[in-house]
C-alpha cells in the first residue's frame, strides 16, 4: 500500500500535522490527541493557539467519557510557529484551511514543499475536488480529501477520495490511517462534488431554504421536523433502509412502485433557491430564535452530550445483539 519505504506504513503514525486551527482543524487536532498521537498544529491567526486550546480542553471531557486511547494526553500538542515546522516532522498532514480554492491551491503547495517525501497530506475540504486543488504541487500524487463531520473529534465518518493525479496508493493509505485513528470511512472511486454525505445533506438543506425563503416553514419546525422525525431514523437505518420498511413486506420494491410515482413531483420541482440577502436574514434570524439564550459554547455541550448518548446507546444495542445472536450459535 505504501509508496515505497520513506512511507510510514499506516500504523506506525506518531505525529500528525493540522493546518488550520478553527472549528474543523481544532476538532481534528482534540481528536488525533485522544487517539493517542501526538499532534503539531499551525494557524496563521494570532488568536489561533489560544481559541485552539480552549477547543480542546472543552472537547476532553467528552473524550475521556469516551474513552482515550493509551498515552493519550492534551499536553501532547504542540502548536508550530510556521508551517515549515508544522509539518516538517510529521507523518500525516491534515489541512483545514479556509474553503477558498487559490488559498488551498497555494497552502497544499506550500505543504507539499515542506513536508517528508510520501508522507500522504489530506484536505478537509467541503466542496472542493482534489483535481482543482492540487495543480501547483510538486507531488500532487500524495494528495487526498479527507472530507470529516463537524466535531471531527464526535462524528466518525470521513470520505476520502484523490483527484486526477493522485495515486491510488495515497487513497488507501489515507482510508487505512484514518480507520487505525477511529474513524469510519468511505473511500470513494471517483470524485463527486458535494462527495456523498453533503450530496445527501445539501438536498436537505436546500430543501429547508426554500421553504423559509416561501414563508412555508419556519427554522424552528424544520429543525423539529427533522429531530423529532427522520433524523431519529437516520442515526441507525439510512435512507434507504428506512424507506424499505416503508413497504411493508414488499420493502424497497413495493415502496417505489406504490410512492414513486407521487414522489416524483417533488424531485423534478426541486433547484437551488437563490440565496437573498431577505433568505439569509430569515435564516439567521430564525435560526437565533431556535438557539434561543443558549451561547455557541452551551450549544457544543450539549451537542456533545447527545451525540454521545445517541452512540452509548446504540453501541448497547449493538453489544445486546452480538451477545443474543452468540448464546444462539
Ligand atoms: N465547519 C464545518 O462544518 C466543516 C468544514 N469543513 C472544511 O474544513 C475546512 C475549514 O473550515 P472551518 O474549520 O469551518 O473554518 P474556520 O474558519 O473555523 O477555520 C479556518 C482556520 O484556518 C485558518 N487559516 C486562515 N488562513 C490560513 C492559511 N493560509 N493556512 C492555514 N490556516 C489558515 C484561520 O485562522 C482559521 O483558524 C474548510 O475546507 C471546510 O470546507 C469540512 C467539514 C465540516
Ligand atoms: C456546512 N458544511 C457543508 C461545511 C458541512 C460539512 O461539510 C459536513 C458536516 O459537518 O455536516
Amino acid at each position: 500500500m505504501t509508496e515505497n519505504s520513506t512511507t510510514a506504513s499506516p500504523d506506525d503514525v506518531d505525529t500528525v500535522a493540522c493546518v488550520g486551527a478553527g472549528v474543523i482543524g481544532g476538532g481534528w487536532v482534540a481528536h488525533f490527541l485522544a487517539q493517542g498521537y501526538r499532534v503539531v498544529a499551525w494557524d496563521p491567526s494570532p488568536e489561533a493557539e489560544q481559541r485552539l486550546r480552549e477547543l480542546v480542553r472543552a472537547a476532553w471531557p467528552a473524550l475521556e467519557q469516551l474513552g482515550l486511547a493509551p498515552g493519550a494526553a492534551i499536553t501532547n500538542l504542540t502548536v508550530a510557529p510556521t508551517l515549515a515546522e508544522a509539518v516538517a516532522e510529521a507523518d500525516f498532514v491534515q489541512e483545514s484551511a479556509p474553503e477558498r480554492l487559490e488559498l488551498k491551491q497555494s497552502l497544499l503547495a506550500e505543504i507539499d514543499a515542506a513536508a517528508a517525501p510520501h508522507v500522504v497530506i489530506s484536505s478537509s475540504t467541503s466542496g472542493y475536488s482534489m483535481t482543482e486543488m492540487q495543480t501547483r504541487a510538486e507531488a500532487p500524487e500524495r494528495l487526498v480529501v479527507g472530507h470529516p463531520f463537524n466535531p471531527p473529534y464526535l462524528v466518525p465518518l470521513v470520505e476520502v477520495v484523490g483527484g486526477d493525479a493522485t495515486k491510488e496508493w495515497a487513497v488507501q493509505w489515507a482510508s487505512e490511517f484514518y480507520r487505525i485513528a477511529g474513524k469510519s470511512v468511505i473511500t470513494m472511486d471517483r470524485e463527486l462534488p458535494g462527495f456523498i454525505a453533503n450530496r445527501i445533506q445539501e438536498a436537505a438543506w436546500r430543501e429547508a431554504l426554500h421553504m423559509v425563503d416561501k414563508g412555508e416553514a419556519t427554522p424552528e419546525q424544520i429543525d423539529l421536523a427533522m429531530t423529532a422525525g427522520p433524523g431519529l431514523r437516520w442515526a441507525f437505518f439510512g435512507p434507504c433502509l428506512t424507506f424499505h420498511l416503508a413497504g411493508g413486506e414488499g420493502g424497497m420494491a413495493h415502496m417505489l412502485d406504490h410512492f414513486g410515482p407521487s414522489l416524483q413531483a417533488p424531485w423534478t420541482r426541486l433547484e437551488s433557491p437563490e440565496l437573498t440577502e431577505g433568505l439569509r436574514d430569515a435564516m439567521v434570524a430564525g435560526t437565533q430564535e431556535v438557539a434561543g439564550e443558549r451561547s455557541n459554547a452551551e450549544l457544543i455541550e450539549q451537542r456533545d452530550r447527545r451525540l454521545i448518548a445517541v452512540m452509548r446507546a446504540l453501541s448497547e444495542v449493538d453489544a445486546q445483539e452480538a451477545a443474543r445472536s452468540g448464546s444462539q450459535q
